[in-house]
């Protein structure tokens, strides 16, 4: 069950659009069983198509197509391209809809991001489906094989079972005959498990996080395009750069799509570089990727680690110990990283004093906001 570590698995890291998109598509495809689809953010357009019509034909050639969408996140996917894939047979299920006077409920959203095949192979990172992804901004994902894709499909089916209960769609996520047991008793592979988060209810890929960066040895390496930590998270940080670990902060440049975002995030930078943590900024574009590298221990998925991430989502990561993931992980950082601009303590001090006030506004507001320590 997920959250639990299994062995035997491999795990592929497909940076850049160019390269999942392709991958996803092909998977789907090649689909002979079932395809689990389980999307937050999905609009309209070309590369919605692209899945609308593999999804389609995966699901006129009998194979049985589940999607998960969030309702918040969907609202942009328009009735004609959802009459498409339904009557092609799949079958789409929106997770909680909107309450009007429930405002607590109506801001849990199904923040996910994975796609399962035939319970023999998995795709999760920090991709939507809207043309932004497809065409400007950069991401990561990473393609799972092995026996920890049959807990992306369990966590599925739960979702999938609990937004039904709500809106009575009858059909439920088949289970298939997979080649896992072949490849756990083969032996071969890395470790690898679901950590999964339901809001303040349930909170492991921050936990995770957190006890792996309290016993860090070497290095702690994080990418997020949105940084807007707890503080339990920036403590651990911060006291990892005072014992001499090897921290650093990646985070979304000037090309961000929400910058107000990034100038609240901006509020945290002073302390942290205070304490030895060395922050970059990606510049070619926006980068959405959240992915983290702790000595051989690296997660990957839906988590922002920010409030928004920690106090209502549900998210999935996939967390794998191995050292050649890790040596995979590192070149994908060092690559983004090149790319990058590292912000200077001393420049960063001379800012102008306007640019401070912004950020201490902005980073006060953000925790009256979210009152999450
Ligand atoms: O919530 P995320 O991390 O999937 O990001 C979604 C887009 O940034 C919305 O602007």
């Amino acid at each position: 069950m997920h959250d639990e570590w299994t062995q035997g698995n491999q795990f592929e890291l497909l940076p850049a659009a160019k390269r999942y998109v392709p991958a996803m598509l092909d998977a789907i495809e090649g689909a002979r069983h079932s395809v689990l689809f389980e999307q937050y953010l999905m609009e309209s357009g070309h590369h919605a198509d692209l899945f609308i019509d593999a999804l389609a034909r995966a699901s006129r050639r009998g194979v049985h197509v589940y999607l998960l969408l969030d309702t918040y996140g969907a609202k942009g996917f328009k009735q004609r391209d959802r009459d498409r894939l339904t009557e092609a047979g799949a079958t789409i299920c929106l997770f909680n809809p909107i309450t009007p006077g429930r405002l607590s409920r109506s801001l849990t959203r199904d923040h996910r991001k994975m796609l399962v095949i035939d319970h023999c192979m998995a795709f999760t990172g920090g991709y939507c489906i809207t043309d932004e992804f497809l065409f400007n901004w950069y991401d990561v994902v990473t393609k799972i094989e092995g026996p920890v894709v049959e807990d992306w499909a369990a966590l599925f089916s739960q979702a999938w079972s609990s937004a039904n209960q709500r809106q009575r769609v009858r059909s439920s996520p088949v289970r298939t005959q997979s080649n896992v047991h072949d490849q756990e008793a083969s032996g071969a592979g890395m470790i690898g498990r679901v950590a999964h988060g339901r809001g303040r209810r349930y909170q492991e890929i921050r936990f995770s996080l957190q006890r792996r960066i309290a016993t860090a040895r070497e290095c702690v390496w994080i990418c997020t395009p949105y940084f807007l930590p707890t503080l339990s998270l920036r403590r651990r940080m911060m006291a990892a750069a005072r014992r001499g670990i090897d921290v650093r902060l990646l985070v979304a440049g000037p090309r961000h799509d929400h910058p107000s975002v990034r100038y609240t995030g901006q509020h945290y930078y002073r302390r942290l570089m205070r304490a030895g943590v060395r922050i970059y900024e990606y510049q070619p574009t926006f980068t959405h990727a959240k992915f983290c590298l702790v000595d051989d221990w690296s997660t990957i998925g839906s988590c922002n680690f920010d409030h928004w991430s920690l106090r209502w989502n549900l998210e999935a990561n996939q967390e794998v110990i191995s050292s050649r993931f890790a040596h995979d992980m590192r070149r994908l950082f060092e690559d983004n990283l090149a790319q990058s601009q590292e912000i200077d303590p001393q420049a960063w001090a001379q800012r102008p004093r306007w640019k401070a006030c912004r950020e201490h506004l902005l980073g006060t507001a953000n925790a009256w906001m979210t009152l999450l320590r």
